[in-house]
């Protein structure tokens, strides 16, 4: 089983509530793990000022876990990365990864922190970090349940300074839903201050669109 048709099985039961199932799971137990490995990396390299005996050394032991995995290479349809609906960030370490505490098909709330590698400047996170932040939560919740759809927008407010290494609360709605068009927004929060907010439109896709 191919990791989209996988992640199709554990799509019926909605993106936040996956159901494994007995099926083999591609990528193994451990997938995770790799992927938690890979944002520790992420955020270590991007805070590190090593020596440069030691950029070397660690230039050559990244360039041999490449060179292992490349042959691996799959088409994007059997791609493990994103398709890992039972994995937090969906196996992947584009966005940060969003763990949901409270879920149904009209609204997520969750926690999410932004390592490092997110950092903008001053303790800030990057201005493009948010929306991506924001594009994968309603995303996900634009289409929890339904047909596919993609962001036709998405308007960001940056409130406040969104702090690198803190436990964030992001709160997400399904707001209303016109033919193919369906609105949401969402705020994302440090403590009781809304850091940022968004309204994204979503327009499912007719059959055949890619
Ligand atoms: C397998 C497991 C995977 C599961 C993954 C789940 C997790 C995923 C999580 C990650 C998720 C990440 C998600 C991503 O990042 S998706 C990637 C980013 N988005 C895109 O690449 C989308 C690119 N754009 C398009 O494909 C098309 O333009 C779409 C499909 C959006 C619409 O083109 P289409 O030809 O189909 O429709 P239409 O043009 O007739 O428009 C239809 C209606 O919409 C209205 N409209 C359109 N645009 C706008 C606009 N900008 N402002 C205001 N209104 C707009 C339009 O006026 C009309 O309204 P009305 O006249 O009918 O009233």
């Amino acid at each position: 089983m191919t990791a989209r048709e996988w992640a199709g099985r554990v799509h019926p039961a909605g993106p936040w509530e996956p159901d494994p199932g007995p099926m083999p799971v591609p990528g193994g137990a451990g997938f995770g793990d790799m992927i938690d490995a890979l944002r520790e990396l992420q955020d270590t390299i991007t805070g590190a000022a090593p020596p440069p005996h030691l950029v070397e050394q660690a230039t050559r032991a990244l360039r041999e876990v490449s060179a292992a995995l490349k042959p691996h290479t799959v088409p994007e349809r059997e791609q493990i990365t994103g398709h890992r609906m039972d994995l937090r960030g969906r196996g992947q370490t584009m966005a940060p990864a969003f763990v949901p505490d409270e879920w149904d098909d009209s609204r997520v709330s969750g926690r999410v922190t932004f390592g490092r590698h997110y950092l903008g400047g001053n303790g800030a996170v990057h201005g493009g970090a948010v929306p991506l932040l924001f594009d994968e939560v309603l995303g996900r919740l634009a289409n929890s349940g339904r047909r596919v759809s993609r962001t036709a927008y998405l308007h960001v407010n940056f409130r406040r300074i969104t702090p690198v290494g803190v436990e964030l609360r992001l709160d997400a709605k399904f707001e209303r839903e016109e033919g193919r068009k369906r609105f949401l927004t969402a705020a994302l929060y440090d403590g009781g201050h809304v850091t940022a907010d968004a309204e994204g439109l979503f327009v499912a896709l007719r059959p055949g669109q890619p």
